[in-house]
């Protein structure tokens, strides 16, 4: 099959992003590893979704498979288009604030729980929804 000319001629791949926030408010971000578009850069956890999967369905996977966490529940937050030279891609954020198990670096990637996020680089995907993220971290709900 013909190659589309470029990342933006393609069509989006659905990628499920999950957000885990403690009642403090902090958040959990976690490195790409070597090998990936990317590599060392942070980013939420997360994955593509899969074929026939629902978004849900493959956060819950991603965060089964690179982190060993069980999400409970999660909520729709905001959803983000963007032209990556290797990709297009469309990021579905979820907030989750319920979930089981302590995360662990099964793909052997770094992680760490941020308050006002001192991490860096971060995916440029993400670096806008920090500052929105920082007005919701204190809500308790
Ligand atoms: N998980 C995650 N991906 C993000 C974020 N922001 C962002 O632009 N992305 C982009 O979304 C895509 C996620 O794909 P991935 O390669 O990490 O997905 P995956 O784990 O299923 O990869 P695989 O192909 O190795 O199985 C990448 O192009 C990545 O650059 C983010 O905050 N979290």
């Amino acid at each position: 099959m013909k190659q589309p000319a470029s990342a933006s001629a393609a069509a989006p791949i659905d990628v499920a992003v999950g957000i885990l926030m403690q009642a403090d408010g902090d958040i959990l971000l976690a490195q790409r590893p070597p090998g990936k578009p990317y590599a060392g850069y942070w980013e939420f956890p997360g994955g593509k979704v899969e074929a026939g999967e629902s978004i849900l369905d493959a956060l819950k996977r991603e965060f089964v498979e690179e982190l060993g966490v069980e999400i409970l529940s999660a909520e729709p937050w905001c959803g983000v288009e963007h032209v990556y030279p290797h990709a297009h891609v469309r990021l579905h954020f979820y907030i989750s604030r319920h979930w089981r198990g302590a995360p662990q670096s099964l793909e052997g990637q770094a992680f760490a729980w941020q308050g006002s996020v001192q991490v860096a680089p971060i995916l440029p995907a993400t670096i806008p929804l920090l500052e929105e993220l920082d007005k919701r971290r204190y809500d308790t709900r």
